[in-house]
């Protein structure tokens, strides 16, 4: 049975890798995958990974009708096996309803990749509807770690290295941006009392830090 599958995690714990991972297995077994994105650091039109991977992806735009577009792909003598779409949660609600779509009036496994929720812990409306709609939601197996050592499991957007509460839900960036609006992944105790990596180390050692084995 093809699937919906939403594929969420934090900001860089692999899922723009696992989506060329995908990609670069149907491809090499002789399949044609459709893929979208939106916003993505690399650029427009462009799905990448930190590992350095990239290819190439049709850019979303607001109001863009993804059932519409395959379908007038298809009927122009296209090819689409399967359908990845990236920085799923910049995608409307709506946009989420197309891919449900293309998943039962089309037969094709749709692959959505996300963040869940963004700097302030609220769903993203793409992200919320791909919870609402999607067959399975699969959390990465690599973890993102907290500068604690905990498990990451909140997105911080970060100031010079300390973290903000306010301000527009998309701003595309990335983690490790010293100086500029950036982001950092945390564990929900220090998501809770904003204490980002620069923030912790400029305060005074504290039970903060998980304890080290000494084993
Ligand atoms: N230099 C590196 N060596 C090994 N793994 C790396 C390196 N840089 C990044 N990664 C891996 O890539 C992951 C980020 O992958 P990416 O697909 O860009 O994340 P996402 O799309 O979830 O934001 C990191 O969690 C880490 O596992
Ligand atoms: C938390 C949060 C993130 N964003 C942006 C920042 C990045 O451009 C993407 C996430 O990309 P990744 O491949 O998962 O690292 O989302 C945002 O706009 N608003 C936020 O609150």
């Amino acid at each position: 049975m093809p699937e919906l599958v939403f594929f969420s995690g934090t900001m860089d714990c692999g899922k723009s890798t696992l989506a060329l991972q995908i990609e670069h297995n149907r491809s090499t077994r002789g399949l044609q995958g459709m893929i979208f994105t939106r916003d993505d650091r690399a650029g427009e039109g462009k799905l990448s990974s930190r590992l350095g991977l990239v290819t190439d992806a049709v850019e979303v735009a607001d109001g863009m009708d993804l059932y519409g577009y395959l379908v007038d792909h298809l009927s122009h003598g296209g090819r689409a096996d399967y359908v990845i779409a990236d920085e799923a949660q910049f995608l409307a609600p709506e946009q989420i309803d197309q891919l449900a779509r293309l998943v039962d009036d089309l037969g094709l496994d749709v692959y959505a990749f996300g963040i869940t929720t963004d700097f302030r812990t609220k769903l993203f409306p793409g992200s919320q509807r791909l919870v609402e709609l999607a067959d399975r939601v699969e959390v990465l197996q690599v973890e993102a770690l907290c500068w604690c050592g905990a498990r990451a499991t909140h997105n911080a957007r970060t100031i010079g290295g300390e973290m903000v509460v306010e301000g527009a839900q998309v701003v595309v960036g990335d983690v490790n941006q010293a100086d500029a609006v950036g982001y950092e992944v945390l564990c929900r105790r220090h998501h809770r009392r904003r204490m980002t990596a620069a923030s912790a180390h400029a305060a005074p050692l504290s039970p903060d830090v998980l304890p080290m084995s000494s084993a």
